[in-house]
């Protein structure tokens, strides 16, 4: 992506070939011929620099307004200004906005390196500025962790669509299987790379704002409206624009979108002038995109258009092989985090973490390993803290096709099976003092042992606990288990 330039040079300047030499050098530069000229440009087509030279004589107070009302609206950029003579108050006004002013006589050599170095530091300032907003996510390509041929092709197509030009792209993948992580890898190796990533959960916002907060609106524009505002794929211009969740959006803004991506430019809500973009859209959702366009809640030439490039993050369940990699550096984030120091990981963790199917992903495991490592004592992590029994039971219960790949054979569970008979076998207790603890838990381990038809790997599995431990609680209850068991 080039950078770019706005040149706001009025009639009077002197340097005249300043312009022509600026327009052969490897930036866009788009000229102004006054300071209310400039502020049009950025106010009503959202045009966003990354730097801006100004060669006016004798600024007065109300370009030196307009100025910094171009400031606030574009937040970040540098400015370089060709100094002139000012009333002391006026010059420190100009002096808060600039990045340099350089001296007569001026030399165009260093009235362009000048602006590079603008353009230069307008860059890293956007890099630092996505960098702590987002801080929690790590976007190179080595932040998706492991070596199973699952997670090396989604990580080899990864890095091979970073460096293709697309317009649009479609990531398709379960709740919490990493979409937003790699719509974010994708974008920070990307072309794109020096400018925004904006992200909008389409799910999270009231369905009638969808509209501004998408396209921006003009003051008074609907109620509520109070002022101007840039709507997020202005923002987003020359970088990226991240729709999660895209079969929430509203059918008729589809429609908007999709004339937007076509077009690329758009008028904000209630606005008259045509703001032109050029922004690259990922779409994001983990709803069935094909059967929606055929219930007809879904545009199927939005869905066509957004399909061009389509990229399928894998479910944890087909990497679980990769927990070996991904565990230990989430435990070590957390750690790091709470101050924990959790060095060491028990073999019952290890049993619950493998033998699980994880509905929920990388998401779910992320959440278990946070509880886990704040609950942990003596440097272990704490494996009762992983609750992954509980929320398996509750979780995949709508997941029938679902399978469990465990690394080690004996662990392996056949979730499924067990349960549809905990799902017409609920166990419940009274809370009203009539049995003991140890009465319950007597229950449980028979339960258990039900479920699982006496596989007392499984059954150590479903209740969280080691084999030796139920093996122990088996004799101490006097529990008869039958020749299956393991
Ligand atoms: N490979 C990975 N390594 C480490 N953390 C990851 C990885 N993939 C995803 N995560 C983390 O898991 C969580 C969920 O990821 P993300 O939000 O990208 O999922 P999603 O598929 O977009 O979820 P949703 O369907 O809810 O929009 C985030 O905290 C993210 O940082």
């Amino acid at each position: 992506m080039a950078s770019t330039l706005l040149f706001i040079q009025d009639q009077h300047s002197d340097n005249k070939e300043l312009l022509p030499y600026l327009e052969d050098q490897a930036f866009k530069v788009r000229h102004a011929a006054s300071v209310a000229e400039a502020l049009q440009l950025i106010d009503d087509h959202g045009y966003q620099p990354d730097a801006i030279l100004v060669d006016v004589d004798d600024l007065n107070e109300t370009q030196i307004q307009q100025l910094e009302e171009i400031e606030d609206t574009l937040g970040i950029h540098e400015w370089v200004f060709l100094d002139r003579e000012l009333a002391e108050d006026l010059a420190d006004r100009v002096d808060e906005l600039s990045f340099r002013s350089l001296r007569a006589p001026y030399s165009v050599k260093r009235i362009t390196v000048t602006v590079q170095k603008a353009m230069r530091s307008t860059r890293v300032r956007r890099r630092l500025a996505e960098y702590s907003a987002s801080s929690h996510k790590k976007s190179s390509f080595e932040s998706i962790v492991g070596q199973s041929d699952v997670i090396k092709e989604h990580r080899r197509v990864l890095e091979e669509l970073s460096q293709v030009p697309m317009s649009t792209l479609m990531i398709h993948g379960e709740t919490g299987s990493g979409k937003g992580h790699s719509a974010g890898i994708l974008h920070s190796n990307g072309l794109r790379q020096d400018f925004a990533f904006i992200e909008m959960n389409c799910a999270a916002i009231p369905q009638e704002l969808v509209e501004s907060q998408l396209f921006g609106h003009e003051a008074g524009s609907f109620t509520g409206a109070k002022g101007r505002h840039r709507g997020l794929l202005e923002q987003a211009n020359n970088g990226t624009l991240f729709l999660d969740e895209i079969g929430e959006m509203p059918l008729e803004v589809q429609a908007k979108l999709l004339k937007a991506i076509e077009e690329q430019s758009f008028r904000r809500v209630g606005g008259e002038h045509e703001i032109s973009v050029d922004v690259q859209i990922f779409a994001a959702s983990n709803q069935d995109l094909q059967q929606m366009v055929v219930d007809g809640e879904f545009r199927e030439d939005l869905y066509h258009r957004l399909n061009v490039f389509e990229i399928e993050v894998p479910p944890l369940r087909d990497y679980k092989s990769d927990l070996t990699e991904l565990v230990p550096m989430l435990v070590s984030e957390y750690s790091a985090k709470s101050g924990k120091k959790v060095t060491s990981i028990p073999d019952e963790a290890w049993s619950e973490l493998l033998a699980y199917n994880w509905p929920g992903n990388v998401r779910e495991l992320r959440n278990a390993i946070e509880r886990s490592v704040l609950l942990s004592r003596d440097g272990e992590l704490n494996a009762n803290w992983l609750n992954l029994n509980n929320t398996l039971l509750e979780d995949q219960l709508d997941e029938p096709e679902a399978t469990s790949e465990s690394t080690d054979p004996e662990l392996q569970i056949d979730n499924v099976a067990s349960l549809n008979v905990v799902q017409n076998d609920v166990l419940t207790f009274k809370l009203d003092g009539s049995m003991t603890l140890e009465e319950m838990d007597r229950q449980i381990i028979e339960k258990a042992l039900q479920i699982t038809q006496n596989n007392i790997t499984k059954a150590a599995q479903l209740i969280g606990a080691t084999r030796e431990t139920l093996r122990y609680r088996i004799q101490k209850y006097e529990l008869e288990v039958g020749a299956e068991s393991a």
